[in-house]
This record gives C-alpha cells, structure tokens and sequence, in this order.
C-alpha cells in the first residue's frame, strides 16, 4: 500500500504523543520518521518506529533530555546526549559540527549516551546540502561476529561519508554486508537477497533473510575487511567521546543505548573554488557512470544517486508501507 506522507506523520505524531511526549518533540520527531520513509529509507523510517516506540516505553530514550557539551578541544567538541532521541540529537551534532567548521575549517563532535539515530545517511545528507563534506558513524551492541567467529561481538557501526556534488553523493553503509533492516525490508517482500548476506547454522553462506535474523550471523562487508572497519570505527568513536564500546554497550546494558557517535563537517569552499570544485566531481562522477556496462540494461550508479528518483516518486505516488507495517503503527 501507499500512504501519504501527512498521513504517515501524524500517525507517528499521535504515537509520540500518546506516550506523552511534549509537542514540538513529538513534531520534530514525527518529521524526521515521516522525511527518512519519503527518502525511501523503509528500513529505518517506518518499519524501525515500533522498536523505537518500545525503547521509550522501556525508558531507554529520554525524550526530553537535552544534550550538553561536555569539553572542546579546538575543533573537537564532546557532547552527552543523556539518552535523548537519537534522530534528534544527531541532527543537533551535525548542525554543531558545522558550526565549528566555519570556524576551523573542520568540525568534530563526539557525542556519548546517544540512542540510535536510525538512517545515518541523513545527516551526512544534511551537512552536504549545505556544501560541506559530512562523515559519521556510530556503534552499537554486538549484533555481528568477528570475522572468524560464529558469536557477535562487533557492531554493525554504518559509516556515512557524504559530499556535496549536484545530486549529493553518499555512501551510507553498514559494516555488514546487510544491515538488520535491510534483512527485514527483503523478508517483508518475501525474497532471498541479492549477495550472501550471512551464514546458516552449518557455517554455509546463505542469502535467506529469516535465517540470519534468526542466528545472527550476519556476514561483515567485504568479509575481514568489514569486521576490521567496525572494530576501528568502535574504538575511535569510544576514545573521542569517551563513551561506551560495543563492548561495554552490550555487556553492560539490557538493550541497544547509550552508544558513542561521531559527526564530522569539512568545509569545502575555501579550499577550491565552485566552479572548479563542480568541473572535478562532475568529471568524476561522468567517468564513473560511463564505465562499460556488465549488464547493458543495468546503469551504473553512485552511491546515494537512488534518493533523487526514489523521493520524487514517493512525493509523487505516496510512501510505499508494507501492509504488516502499517498495521502494526495503527496499533500502537
Ligand atoms: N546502528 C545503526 O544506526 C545502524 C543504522 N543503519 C542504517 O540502515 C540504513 C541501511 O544501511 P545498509 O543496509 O548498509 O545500506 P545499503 O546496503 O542499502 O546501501 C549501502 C550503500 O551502498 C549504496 N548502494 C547500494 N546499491 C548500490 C549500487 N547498485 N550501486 C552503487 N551504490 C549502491 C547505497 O547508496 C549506500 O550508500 C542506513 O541508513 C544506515 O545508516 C544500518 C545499520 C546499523
Ligand atoms: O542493523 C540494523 O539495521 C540496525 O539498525 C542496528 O542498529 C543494529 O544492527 C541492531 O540494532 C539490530 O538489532
């Protein structure tokens, strides 16, 4: 089915506020669910929203928290969340890092006691839409195995680098070769996915998502290579906000809160001048697309190029939700 995005949102504005939360939170928050599922992020706009409702009810997400700056070494800063809304606060962190780019030419806010933001893309589309190159990550309880191992212990921690080219290119990636709500997203729709996306519980490679939900092993993207970038990605979002490790997230709380994350804002524009700085991306990205096709019926892509045609037909046609999905929100 297909909802309209007004209808979407107050659907998550009435769940908000049934669990009390204050008005401009509740509005705020039932925006950016409403605008991450109109992105065409499913994954993590619609189909995330009940998990998240059950983390406020369970107390893990502090909706009238406030975060606080904690310290500022020149162009670092370190904030605490104290568990506020995770989307929310995110997007306060990039806004800050922004801040301080202007300043410094670079800014980085490490950010403790975060709750999931749930589509990390968006901030590092947030920085880019107003010319700055955006990288974040985050981490989180241990829901991966180490490459190697069958038991989870790495994070599926995303990184997200985005740059400000004409359309915005992003790469919003999971350390897994799926993310959880991308397993979901293919189960829903009642298929296998694309790649091997983990193992069964023999140790074979498996593209069934229903299995991995299930045993939790999630291959890591680019097999050692991802399950090295996660274990980096934890450390330094660990020591730069001197918060919690997967680690200490997954040992030492009952559920997925108070992660570490990252917010990094460049400055591009004086470092090389518009006109140039489009002329070099626009090469770039023309050299990319125009490689040989392996499949001539299938174009070449950049990263996060899918969100202009995707948005435009969501605007367009409305929001596609899976049925179970929607029904699930109207019962919250
Ligand atoms: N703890 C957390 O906060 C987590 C959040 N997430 C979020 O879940 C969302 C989905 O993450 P994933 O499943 O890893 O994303 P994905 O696998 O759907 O996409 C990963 C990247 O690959 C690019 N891509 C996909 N197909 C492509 C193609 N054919 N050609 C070129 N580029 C292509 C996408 O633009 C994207 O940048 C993200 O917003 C992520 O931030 C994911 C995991 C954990
Ligand atoms: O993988 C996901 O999707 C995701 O968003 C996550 O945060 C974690 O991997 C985990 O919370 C899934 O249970």
């Amino acid at each position: 089915m297909r909802v309209s995005y007004q209808q979407l949102k107050a659907e998550f504005k009435r769940v908000l506020l049934a669990r009390n939360v204050a008005e401009p939170i509740a509005e705020d928050c039932a925006t950016m669910f409403a605008d991450t599922t109109q992105a065409g992020v499913y994954s993590h706009g619609v189909n995330r929203f009940p998990r998240f409702i059950q983390q406020l009810e369970n107390g893990d997400i502090v909706p009238d928290a406030e975060p606080t700056k904690v310290l500022s070494v020149g162009a670092i800063e370190q904030w605490d969340a104290h568990q506020a809304i995770g989307n929310l606060t995110a997007k306060k962190m990039m806004d800050r890092a922004m801040e301080i780019a202007d300043q410094f030419g670079i800014g980085v806010v490490a950010l403790k006691n975060a709750n999931h933001w749930m589509r990390g893309g968006g901030y590092g589309y947030q920085a880019a839409e107003k010319g700055y190159i955006g990288i974040c990550w985050t981490n989180s309880i241990a829901v991966m195995p180490p490459w190697g191992a069958k038991e989870c212990r790495i994070g599926t921690n995303p990184l997200i680098i985005a740059v400000p080219s004409n359309p915005i290119t992003m790469v919003d990636m999971s350390c897994s070769m799926y993310s959880y709500g991308m397993l979901e997203v293919n189960r829903l729709a009642g298929k296998q996915t694309f790649v091997d996306a983990g193992f069964d519980d023999e140790g074979n490679l498996t593209k069934d998502p229903a299995t991995i939900e299930k045993n939790r092993r999630l291959l890591p993207m680019g097999y050692w290579k991802g399950s090295g970038l996660s274990i980096v990605l934890d450390m330094i979002a660990t020591l730069l906000s001197n918060g919690l490790s997967v680690a200490e997230v997954t040992e030492e709380k009952d559920d997925e809160y108070c992660v570490s994350q990252i917010f990094i804002a460049i400055e591009v524009d004086r470092l090389i001048d518009g006109k140039t700085r489009d002329e070099k991306l626009n090469r770039i990205m023309d050299y990319v697309k125009t490689a040989e096709r392996a499949d001539p019926n299938v174009e070449v892509r950049l990263p996060g190029h899918e969100f202009v045609a995707l948005k435009a037909d969501n605007v367009a046609n409305g929001i596609p939700v899976d049925d179970s999905v929607w029904q699930k929100l109207l019962s919250l």
